[in-house]
């Protein structure tokens, strides 16, 4: 079987080896053609995956269309505000019994839209049981080390979540399925915001109890949002909720617990961003889930303090007081 995975920043490349190792014939297509060229003649990803090496198996392609036609999956690891974009170059491509595995983090920005949903938008021909998402905790860094990592295969049909599961699993990958993609998407998307305010009381210098708030108090708020949009409460409790907030908020991997800390020592949104290579998605995803949840009359009080603090330069002292002296509430 063939495989795509579009997009070659750290995860795609990271689940390319992590499939060519598996033994399956795969492109990974990087939009620039340079780029596609250097990983092509050096066999490594040396700007956002060094020191692993590409088995044979794993060519790299410059033309997505190229990339994805005789693919039986398309895996796409584009930053999540590029979705769209991307599944509208595939216009007119025979879709036909393709599986889209999205593993983007993120809501998108102009429509409010799950990425599952921008996919079906953008590529009429498909049908819901041909997408699924796989999300959880799960570290580029560590899986292309082959760190034992657990994540969640999720699509709205069992056949799919199953048939994702049964072709990225291996003996240190292990996937769970679940048919809750609505959960399993608001959770991994709304994770990178609490993050950032996980990476905000790093930087300020506050302790364990306040990480431990933040964890807590931010599950609640991707509970209630992925109520009001369909999700099953139980989600929250597995890899894709609890487990992905819990390694994002501590790990000194997570890009976005990074830009949080950063912003807590004083630094400006701009200054950080600016100077990173890889992305965050939690700061455009602040803004997108901002904006749905007061659509959708669900209280955030943490996502809209990180929004006062990334956008509207409230400062960092001042905005966690607000927070911590709200009206009292029973738990
Ligand atoms: N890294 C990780 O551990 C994990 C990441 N994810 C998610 O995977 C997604 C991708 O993240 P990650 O690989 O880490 O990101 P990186 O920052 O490592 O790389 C982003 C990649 O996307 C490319 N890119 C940027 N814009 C476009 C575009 N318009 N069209 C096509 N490609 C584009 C970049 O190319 P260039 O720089 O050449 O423009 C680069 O190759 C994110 O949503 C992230 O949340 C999920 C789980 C784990
Ligand atoms: O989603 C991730 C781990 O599961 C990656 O998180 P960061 O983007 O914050 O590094």
């Amino acid at each position: 079987m063939k495989i795509a995975v579009l997009g070659a920043g750290s995860w795609g490349t990271t689940l390319a080896v992590l499939l060519a190792e598996k033994g399956y014939t795969v492109s990974l297509w990087a939009h620039r053609s340079r780029f596609a060229r250097e990983l092509s003649a050096k066999r490594e990803n040396s700007r956002y995956l060094p020191g692993v090496r590409f088995p044979s198996s794993l060519a790299v392609e410059s033309e997505i269309r190229d990339a994805v036609c005789s693919a039986a999956m398309v895996v796409v690891a584009v930053p999540s505000q590029a979705v769209r974009e991307t599944m509208l170059q595939l216009t007119g491509v025979d879709l036909h019994g393709k599986v889209i595995v999205n593993v983007a983090k993120g809501i998108e920005l102009e429509t409010g839209k799950r990425l599952s949903q921008v996919i079906l938008e953008a590529l009429p021909s498909l049908d819901a049981s041909q997408v699924a998402v796989l999300y959880g905790p799960s570290h580029a860094e560590e899986v292309s080390r082959h760190q034992p990592t657990t994540v969640v295969a999720a699509s709205s049909s069992r056949a799919t979540a199953l048939h994702v599961q049964d072709v990225f699993l291996t003996r240190m990958f292990r996937v769970y399925a679940n048919t809750d993609i609505v959960g399993v998407e608001v959770a991994g998307s709304v994770k990178n915001i609490i993050a950032i305010a996980a990476g905000i009381a790093d930087g300020i210098g506050y302790g364990d109890n306040a990480k431990a708030a933040i964890i807590t108090r931010g599950l609640a708020e991707i509970s209630r949002l992925s109520a009001a949009m369909g999700g099953d409460a139980m989600t929250v409790s597995g890899l894709s909720g609890i487990g992905d907030l819990v390694v994002t908020c501590l790990s000194q991997h997570s890009r976005n617990r990074y830009v949080g800390e950063q912003i807590g020592k004083g630094r400006s949104l701009e200054e950080v961003t600016g100077e990173m290579s890889m992305i965050a998605e939690g700061v455009l995803t602040t803004r997108a889930v901002v904006r749905l949840s007061s659509r959708l009359g669900v209280e955030m009080p943490i996502t809209e303090t990180v929004h006062a603090m990334l956008f509207d330069n409230k400062p960092v002292e001042e905005a966690i007081l607000d927070l911590m002296t709200r009206e009292p509430k029973e738990e």
